[in-house]
């Protein structure tokens, strides 16, 4: 079958929450999946790089879960699909490595339908948070930077704002994994007053402290509603996070856990972080991805995944 071109498209690794902003702060970071997508008589999936050896080959792979999602979204029946995968994000550790498969398999439907011309970033973001179940990972994905995300009546919304260019994140990631369906389940159905207030202030003052203030991050990373909750199921996290906050830096649990992210305020903190992980643990320097989701038809430009 000919069908359209082969499209390439790049997903990056995001951290979600960023302390207190639970469910809603998203921020991209340069560590990507690939994908090569093109329309085929039948469906085939091939993967290499992370979790090459766990991953399906089947229809149940979720970036082809998130393709047909999209095509129904969409109204197109393609025959088929042929992908294939080249994992660079640690899988179930924090760093939104469902949220990035999630939106290559939307973006991947948008570029390769015939009858689509650009990508609608708003449907896009809206059909990304209801396969993934929460808007924070998949709205830093697409967009990059630092991203707020809420809901209204027609779904998820984001934004996207520029990092200051001192905040220098680095990543912990531990070889434990703890998936998110799980560590969600762990959250209570309500808070105290106290608490959501006390994150209300701090999630304010994390926009400021990032954008314009990083000096401000340590005070602006506190968070009441899901760590200390989280904590007894990663508690070489927990431990890590009380360190490393002990020494001064801005730590925080990455998204669902287990893998922690230190905000740093001002380029060549890395190294002071090292001094205080233990073995056993990948400590990695990813710079902030400003751009996020790219998609590039055969040898041809590539393109931000947002339409104008
Ligand atoms: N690149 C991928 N290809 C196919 N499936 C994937 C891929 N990445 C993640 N998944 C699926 O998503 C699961 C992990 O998702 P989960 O939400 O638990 O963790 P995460 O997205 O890595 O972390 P977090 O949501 O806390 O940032 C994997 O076990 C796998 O089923
Ligand atoms: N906000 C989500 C992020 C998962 O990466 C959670 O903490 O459950």
């Amino acid at each position: 079958m000919t069908g359209p071109a082969p499209v390439r498209i790049r997903v990056p690794a995001t951290s979600a929450n960023l302390g207190p902003a639970f469910d809603s702060a998203g921020l991209a970071l340069a560590l990507y999946d690939e994908v090569e997508v093109s329309v085929a008589d039948g469906w085939s999936v091939e993967v290499e790089g992370i979790g090459a050896e766990e991953l399906p080959r089947d229809e149940s792979h979720l970036v082809v879960r998130a393709f047909q999602a999209a095509c129904d979204d969409l109204g197109w029946l393609p025959p088929g699909l042929r992908l294939h995968a080249r994992n660079a994000i640690p899988q179930g550790r924090g760093l939104g490595s469902s949220a990035a498969a999630v939106v290559a398999g939307i973006l991947a439907a948008w570029a390769l339908c015939p009858a689509v011309t650009g990508i609608d970033d708003e449907r896009v973001l809206a059909l990304a948070d209801v396969v993934e179940g929460h808007p924070d990972n998949v709205a830093a994905c697409l967009l990059g930077g630092l991203t707020l995300s809420w809901s209204d009546a027609d779904g998820a919304r984001a934004t996207s704002l520029a990092v200051d260019t001192r905040v220098t994140p680095v990543v912990c990631v531990p070889t434990a994994t703890l998936s998110t369906h799980v560590a969600r389940a762990l959250l209570p159905p309500t808070v105290p007053h106290g608490d959501a207030a006390f994150n209300a202030g701090r999630a304010a003052l994390l926009v400021h402290a990032l954008t314009a203030a990083p000096e401000l991050l340590l005070p602006a990373t506190e968070d009441r509603l899901h760590q200390d909750q989280r904590g007894p199921h990663m508690p070489a996290t927990a431990a890590l996070v009380g360190d490393l906050r002990d020494a001064g830096h801005a730590a925080v649990v990455s998204g669902a856990g287990p893998s922690v992210l230190v905000l740093g305020a001002e380029p060549g903190h890395a190294p002071l972080v090292h001094t205080v992980v233990p073995d056993g643990w990948t400590v990695l320097d990813l710079p902030v991805e400003a751009g996020g989701a790219r998609v590039r038809h055969g040898a041809g430009h590539e393109n931000g995944a947002v339409s104008s």
